[in-house]
């Protein structure tokens, strides 16, 4: 039994991982990522970048997102203060879970951490003030490779836990295109990401 728990979801590829908290009469500790420990659960990735977000309020909605081509990443997600339903589309033309999303509850006291594959649309609401939100990425950021799809577009029907005209979200997010647009020049095949 390795130091990880590591589980899959529905959607294909998708893992969730749990590292060993320790818990005393100080709080906790935990190795919240150790590449010798990934690697013996089987999971080789090359993490270059380190994100953080901050928001600042419940109701902020950011995403859905995704890096297009070879700026596509893989992202390892967990958070430190607060909660959030993170929401992931498998958006790989041919995965056996194509168009399916599913929501993760991510929080500071469940330690789980969601193992996102390229060709997946990522977003999260807030469920709680004050969320920091951190993830690795085995892709440095790229602007001009940057694409979105609309978090309320009508085809994926997710089952976000809060009303589309109270969500606090950036502009580029209030004007990201529906599913079917973003389907017209779909970058990603399943199998060659
Ligand atoms: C994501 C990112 C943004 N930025 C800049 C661009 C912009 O000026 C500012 C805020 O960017 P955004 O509004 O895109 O930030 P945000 O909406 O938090 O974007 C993130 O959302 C979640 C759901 C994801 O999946 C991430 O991959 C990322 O797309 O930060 C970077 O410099 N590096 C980065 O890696």
């Amino acid at each position: 039994m390795g130091k990880l728990k590591v589980s899959t979801t529905k959607l294909q590829d998708v893992k969730i991982i749990e590292p060993a908290v320790f818990g005393d009469n100080r709080g906790f500790f935990t190795e919240s990522y150790s590449d010798k420990d990934f690697k013996d659960a089987g999971i080789d990735i090359d993490f270059i970048q380190d994100n953080h977000s901050l928001s600042t309020q419940a109701g902020v909605l950011r995403g859905l997102h995704f890096q297009r081509g070879e700026a596509a990443q893989t992202k390892l997600i967990r958070v430190v203060t607060g909660a959030v339903l993170d929401v992931i589309v498998d958006v790989r033309e041919g995965s056996p879970t194509y168009k399916q999303w599913e929501g993760y509850i991510l929080s500071a006291s469940n330690h789980r951490q969601l193992l996102v594959p390229k060709g997946y649309a990522h977003g999260f609401v807030t469920l709680t003030d004050n969320v920091n939100f951190l993830y690795k990425c085995d892709g440095y950021y790229n602007a001009a490779a940057d694409g979105g799809i609309s978090f309320k577009t009508p085809e994926l029907n997710i089952d976000w836990p809060i009303d589309f005209d109270q969500a606090i979200t950036s502009d580029k997010d209030a004007a990201q295109p529906t599913f079917t647009e973003f389907e017209k020049d779909n970058p990603f095949v399943y199998g060659e990401i």
